[in-house]
């Protein structure tokens, strides 16, 4: 039924230090087909019976999309990085959920016979009871990789594929979907499995990162120089040190199974106790950490505290100069696997910002100027313009990349704590202070970049404080005499006008002009002349496929309005019209929800200036005029009166009383 090849092209593609079943997985390959080919048949399948590409219903599919969003979003930047590294190639990279339904797939399709284009598009199922044995759903029976080429397929009307799947498990080793690369079978590489399982990797990080953000992680290795690759074990802790699980490799070095390890704490599997962890990290630059495993091997490590009080990451000790991105890849595993991961943080990098407005372009080429130039950057912009997403685009692409990005936001933190959180304190520095203390933010960005959101908003008083540690390079922890240099790039940003602000005596002259390096502007929305095609990423993002268009007449109305919410309103506006349009492909007007179209209406109501001066100059009383933008807003809701009292801030009486004769 299979060629004799099959075990050459699986040995082939498995990087002997990818994964811990790397070398048995390949091995037992022709067998993991033949047991497939069993299934198939049990399925009632025939060889040579009809391939059914049929997708789901497209209102199934937003709902499928809907579900698998976590997994959605962490693996579309894997994916493009992987399709960079295949493009040309006659294929396709795809993503399915645990089923094997497609959920988002990218490449050129032109392999594909015309018949057969949707084979590979979202909402076609490749579970193994529907395609019989193929790599996707092969790959999820058996929980294990799956490189299933040409006449391996089961059913004839695939054997012109080849495929190469690795499925992506949750922390607790449930597989939640796979990840495919697909191709004319001519095409075949035998490096593809490698890239595919790699990515896999990539994305089961992710996904763990995320789901373990209020943890204490620690990311280790035998060898220092693999902390931060693929390579590396990552096991998270509750703040009281006890284990709640491991990432695939730290699964593998620790060499225990999910169920063994539910007993375990920090301190029985690394041999300390997990308060040696925290005074570690009260040093400004600790070292990696020196860890014994419970079977004797020595690791290095180093830990991440991600707190759940803010919208900050704390990473501790990562101003350890074992940045991999730097240090020599002693293999070319591992320096394949340090590069897809560097390129995952490319994909948030400056260049993924552009997307054709001139302004813009200005901004980016400005800041590209400064990158690791020690110049402070002050972001200028409205709410919701990218200011954050700015700053991480700027850390992404600096020398800085590799150490922790920590946002604080000065406004949202109260007066009386922004002072011991920006600054840290000492154990019972005041009252209902930790036990233990707490390092500040500005440390924990030790090494890397410190964003200072809505800075205007910097309590007078600790802005002299915060002026110190810039020039000085020092932090003083509250309750504490002594001074632990620091050092971090700072990036801050404001929608105040913050000349204005020292006009009133609110912001102190120094700290401005200590932190206005190069300062830029973000244009509104509304200014920014490549709406569409920002609507365009932001549907495709958001639907994971490109099957949803803007109506013209909407994408007009897109163009009119003010947008005050700006990036922040325009994707939730859009998020929420895709579930609106369900399977249908445009998405207009009646999709839109009824705020935005209120919002519309309004403006066009008021903006009609010209009517009205026209009214006022032939005389129109207050009472002719209110009944004019009353009928123009009725005519605009259908002739519903409650739609139009809503608009317009009445009440349905008041309509009727306004206008008697539409009783
Ligand atoms: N260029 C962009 N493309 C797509 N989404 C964007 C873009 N810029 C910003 N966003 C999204 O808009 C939202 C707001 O972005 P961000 O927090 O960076 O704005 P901000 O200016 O810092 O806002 P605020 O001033 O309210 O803190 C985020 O969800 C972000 O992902």
């Amino acid at each position: 039924m299979y060629r004799q090849t099959a075990q050459d092209l699986n040995s082939a593609a498995v990087p002997a230090t990818c994964t811990p079943r790397a070398a048995g997985w390949a091995d037992n390959m022709p067998l993991i087909i033949e047991t497939s080919h069993q299934r198939s048949v049990a399925y009632g399948l025939a060889p040579d019976g009809a391939a059914d590409f049929s997708p789901i219903r497209a209102d199934a599919l937003s709902v499928l999309i809907e579900k698998n969003r976590l997994l959605h979003t962490h693996a579309v930047p894997a994916m493009e990085t992987l399709y960079q590294q295949i493009v040309n190639t006659h294929n396709m990279v795809i993503l399915t959920d645990a089923n094997g339904v497609i959920v988002h797939s990218l490449g050129d399709d032109d392999f594909l016979e015309k018949a057969n284009r949707v084979a590979l598009q979202p909402g076609v199922a490749w579970s193994e009871a529907s395609k019989g044995t193929n790599a996707i759903g092969t790959a999820i029976a058996e929980k294990a990789p799956a490189l299933v080429h040409a006449d391996q397929h089961f059913l004839s009307a695939n054997h012109f594929l080849t495929c190469s799947a690795a499925p992506i498990t949750d922390h607790l080793g449930n597989v939640v979907g796979v990840l495919d690369v697909s191709g004319d079978q001519r095409s075949f590489h035998k490096h593809t499995m490698a890239l595919v399982r790699m990515s896999a990797l990539m994305i089961e990080n992710q996904l763990f990162a995320a789901t373990f953000e209020d943890a204490i992680t620690v990311h280790f290795h035998a060898r220092p120089e693999f902390i931060g690759t693929l390579m590396e074990g990552i096991a998270s802790f509750s703040p009281g040190g006890r284990f709640l699980s491991a990432n695939r490799n730290g699964l593998f070095q620790l060499g225990l199974s999910y169920a063994a390890l539910q007993s375990h704490t920090f301190s029985s599997l690394f041999g300390l106790p997990v308060s040696a962890l925290y005074e570690h990290y009260r040093t400004a630059s600790p070292g990696l950490l020196n860890l014994c495993m419970h079977s004797g091997v020595r690791v290095y490590g180093r830990a991440q505290l991600r707190l759940s009080s803010g919208v900050f990451q704390q990473s501790l000790g990562a101003a350890e100069p074992t940045a991999p991105a730097t240090a020599p890849s002693p293999s070319a595993g591992s320096a394949a696997a340090g590069h897809a991961a560097s390129a995952a943080r490319r994909l948030s990098g400056l260049r993924y910002l552009r997307t054709g407005d001139p302004q813009l372009e200005l901004v980016i080429d400005k800041v590209s100027k400064v990158l690791g130039r020690d110049i402070p950057i002050m972001i200028m912009g409205e709410t919701g313009t990218g200011k954050e997403l700015l700053a991480q685009a700027i850390h992404n692409d600096s020398p800085r990349a590799m150490s922790p990005f920590v946002a604080v936001n000065c406004a949202s933190i109260p007066e009386t704590l922004i002072e011991s959180e920006l600054f840290g304190y000492e154990d019972g520095a005041f009252t209902g202070a930790r036990k233990k203390g707490a390092i500040g933010r500005i440390l924990q960005a030790n090494g890397g970049t410190l964003f200072l959101d809505e800075i205007g908003d910097m309590p007078f008083s600790l802005q002299a404080r915060l002026l110190r540690v810039l020039q000085e390079r020092m932090v003083t922890p509250l309750g504490s005499g002594k001074s632990i240099p620091v050092n971090v790039e700072v990036i801050c940003a404001t929608n105040h006008n913050l000349r204005e602000r020292m006009a009133k005596g609110l912001f102190r002259e120094d700290l401005y002009y200590r932190l206005n390096g190069l300062v830029v502007k973000l244009p509104p929305l509304r200014e920014r002349t490549d709406l569409d095609t920002v609507v365009k990423k932001i549907l495709a993002a958001e639907s994971g496929s490109e099957r949803h268009a803007i109506s013209p007449e909407l994408l007009r109305l897109f163009h009119q309005h003010k947008w005050p919410g700006n990036f922040r309103q325009l994707t939730n506006l859009l998020r929420t019209a895709i579930v609106m349009a369900g399977d249908e492909h445009e998405i207009c007007q009646r999709h839109m929800p009824d705020d935005f179209l209120d919002d519309i209406e309004v403006a066009q109501t008021l903006g009609d200036s010209h009517s009205t001066a026209q009214m006022i100059a032939t005389g129109a009383n207050l009472e002719e005029m209110e009944q004019s933008v009353i009928l123009k807003s009725l005519e605009a809701h259908g002739g519903n009166v409650s739609a139009t009292a809503r608009a317009l801030g009445v009440s349905r009486n008041t309509i009727y009383r306004k206008v008697p004769n539409l009783k």
